[in-house]
């Protein structure tokens, strides 16, 4: 049977028909040197620029305190076809052009970016509890984050890098190192949860809980779970296994964001090695089909810290939308 919430109002993306929209250009710059998610689509929106922050220029009200990034000295062409872009709740895409154009696409993403991203910076974090079942987890209807993908693709690492410590949460070259449901609570008032990772087939076998089946359930049964990010590892070519893990969320109703990881692995592209944006569009090309409207989608490395304040900012934003309804 599936489960479903009522309160999962976040983020039913909305569904945007390329035939009303019109097309439009926006500025954005990015680590690499190209990126095109689909260069066929006759509403592509394209640009190249070169600016000194995450962003393009944003309104007040969405900049972060100081700038966390150093300057990236980056002329980029991008192009996401309108249709592929995540629109959060509650955002219109003006119609003129120009107004679109500044700076409403988080870098190395398809996230707009809305007027609720704010609080967006990491105070405090701190290890609360490990559980081993949805009953065990934190009772206080504080917003949950989850980051769940394949063993060793890089979920606890990740969650060091948002809050900015090396350790908090403990990683291993050797996969299966994250074994429950750990809630890190996130300047008092949100939670960050690093989960055990799925396809490690050669745990002993004393170790191999049925791990899959309790972040399942703790997806379905979770009132306060805002949302997924699942974590792909950009650095190889999609695996089927993740694909899989996409189509259960989705056919599944959890608000999912798609994180690509170990995007600072840039092999020099020789013998069909690809690159990790062609690994990531093949993968978002692979799921299109199980999803009615573009997810969320962020490019990130926790070896540069990558993505970071794109993702505090796309959670900022889901956050203060979920606690407003
Ligand atoms: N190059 C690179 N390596 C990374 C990145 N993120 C993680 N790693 C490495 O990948 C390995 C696994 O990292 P973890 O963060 O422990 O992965 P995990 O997904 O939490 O693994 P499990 O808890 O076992 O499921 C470690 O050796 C990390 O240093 C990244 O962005 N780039
Ligand atoms: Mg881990």
């Amino acid at each position: 049977m599936v489960l479903r919430h009522q309160h999962r109002i976040l983020p039913r993306i909305y569904s945007i028909s390329s035939s009303t929209l019109p097309t439009f250009k926006f500025n954005l710059s990015f680590h690499s040197p190209f990126f095109s998610i689909s260069s066929s689509s006759d509403v592509a929106v394209a640009a190249s620029v070169a600016t000194k922050s995450h962003l393009a220029p944003v309104p007040k009200l969405l900049q972060l305190d100081k700038p966390l990034h150093p300057p990236v000295p980056d002329k980029t062409l991008l192009e996401i076809p309108l249709d592929k872009l995540f629109v959060p709740p509650e955002v219109e895409l003006p119609e003129a052009a120009t107004s679109v154009s500044r700076g409403r696409v988080l870098k190395g993403s398809n996230i707009v970016l809305g007027s609720y991203s704010r609080d967006a910076q990491v105070s405090t974090a701190e290890f609360v509890k490990s559980s081993t079942c949805t009953e065990d987890c934190p009772a206080d209807s504080l917003p949950d984050f989850a980051l769940v993908g394949r063993s060793n693709v890089g979920k606890s690492s990740l969650l060091n890098s948002l809050v900015r410590r090396k350790r908090l949460a403990l990683i291993s070259k050797k996969p299966g190192k994250t074994q429950c449901i750990n809630h890190f609570r996130i300047n008092d008032s949100w939670y960050l949860v690093d989960l055990p990772g799925y396809g490690y087939a050669s745990a002993p076998q004393k170790l191999r809980i049925n791990w899959d089946g309790f972040t399942k359930e703790y997806f379905l049964k979770r009132e306060t779970l805002v949302c997924v990010f699942l974590l792909i590892d950009a650095s190889i070519p999609p695996k089927k296994i993740d694909l899989e893990y996409a189509g259960w969320l989705s056919q599944n109703q959890i608000p999912m964001t798609l994180i690509f990881t170990k995007c600072d692995k840039r092999k020099k592209k020789k013998n069909g090695v690809k690159m990790p944006e062609e690994n990531a569009a093949e993968f978002l090309n692979l799921i299109s089909e199980y999803f009615q409207a573009a997810p969320p989608w962020i490019m990130a490395s926790s070896v540069t810290n990558m993505g970071r304040d794109e993702i505090l900012l796309h959670i900022a934003q889901l956050r203060n939308y979920w606690l407003k309804h």
